[in-house]
């Protein structure tokens, strides 16, 4: 029997991410290929000449799994009994700016969204943020949908996991397939740590561990550390824009391990919210290694944490509880 679609809310649908990411959706990257979907695009109302254009190369594409398209300026509208939303809608680092700079513009669109979703959305719709400073605003919208289950509100951090998956793949040239296990821990900021103590290799005779694999530490250690904090900032630098179908797809990612399941033995990264999980401050948006199984995420527990791998998660906790802290002054304002 055909599934009853799912209604997935894309914010932001008019910009970069949103144009490669609805298409990734209605052709069942995001949900499965027997998944049919009905898509909802919110945008804001000078982009709605340019949302009205994405709804229609959307028709034109004929996307067998597109069950209808609700493409609209009124938040009430877009949030309307949705399943999933896809919050990408926001205002977008430029060169040079640190994603703090971003932090008041945004945090006033998540406290409004926020509200909008609890009063509409489906009770148990799970949320992923991906509009920078991505941790802290899923942190104002958690704050301001209290009714909304807290594990249902995450962040996208799988983009830098996928990047730092990536440049293990290149270094070892084995396929990025391959490779799995690494943890970005903390903020979704050039503090996040990207650690490969627990990474492994996939090969015809088991699992091996990619530190002694690549046997390096001084690279492991800084060079590929200092490259995935900044990918995001060279991605930028060589297009002018912020990266968008990496965006697009990882954000796929992490919606369909959440939602249909980690593959046994492999965990991933996850911005959720923070328990006090390896010693880090509880009541801030956090990236942890998850596994997901059942429609739930729950944090990979006890993993061994070094001296070098701490000093590193209490900084990048040290910049969101600052973050937090910032946002809070801005609501107040
Ligand atoms: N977490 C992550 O890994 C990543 C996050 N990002 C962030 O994703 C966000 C989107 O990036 P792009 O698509 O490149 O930006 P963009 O500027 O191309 O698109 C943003 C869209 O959001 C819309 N928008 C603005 N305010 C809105 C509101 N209140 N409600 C609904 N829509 C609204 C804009 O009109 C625009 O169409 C940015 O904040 C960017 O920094 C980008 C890459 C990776
Ligand atoms: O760096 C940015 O502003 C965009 C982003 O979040 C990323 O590419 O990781």
């Amino acid at each position: 029997m055909a599934k009853d679609p799912v209604r997935v809310l894309v914010t932001g649908a008019a910009g970069q991410i949103g144009y490669a990411l609805v298409p990734m959706i209605a052709r069942g990257i995001m949900l499965g290929p027997d998944q049919p979907v009905i898509l909802h695009m919110l945008d804001i109302p000078p982009a709605v000449e340019s949302l009205n254009g994405v709804k229609m190369e959307l028709q034109d594409a004929a996307f067998p799994l597109l069950k209808g398209i609700v493409a609209t300026t009124d938040v009430a509208e877009a949030c309307k009994d949705v399943n999933i939303a896809v919050m990408v809608g926001g205002f977008p680092r430029k060169e040079g700016m640190e994603r703090k700079d971003v932090m008041s513009k945004n945090v006033s669109i998540y406290k409004a969204q926020a509200s909008a979703l609890e009063q509409y959305a489906a009770k148990d719709v799970k949320v992923l943020v991906v509009a920078n400073p991505a941790n802290t605003n899923a942190l104002i919208l958690k704050e301001f949908a209290p009714s909304i289950p807290e594990k249902n509100i995450t962040c996208l951090t799988r983009l830098d996991h996928n990047r730092a998956l990536g440049q293990i793949a290149e270094r070892l040239e084995v396929p990025v397939s391959s490779v799995k296990n690494v943890i970005i821990w903390g903020n979704h900021s050039s503090s996040q740590y990207p650690d490969v103590n627990h990474a492994v290799i996939e090969g015809p005779d088991g699992e091996k561990s990619v530190r002694s694999t690549v046997s390096d530490d001084a690279w492991l250690n800084g060079e590929f550390i200092k490259v995935v904090q900044q990918r995001g900032a060279a991605i930028i630098k060589a297009r002018k824009l912020s990266s968008a179908l990496s965006a697009a797809s990882s954000a796929c990612d992490h919606i369909r391990d959440w939602v249909l399941g980690t593959p046994e033995g492999t965990f991933v990264s996850m911005g959720v919210y923070s328990d006090g999980s390896y010693n880090t401050p509880p009541g801030i948006i956090f990236s942890y290694p998850v596994i997901c199984k059942n429609g739930d995420w729950s944090i990979v527990q006890g993993l061994s944490i070094d001296e070098f791998s701490r000093e590193k998660l209490v900084a990048t906790a040290a910049e969101l509880v600052e973050e937090k802290e910032v946002a809070y002054s801005c609501i107040s304002e």
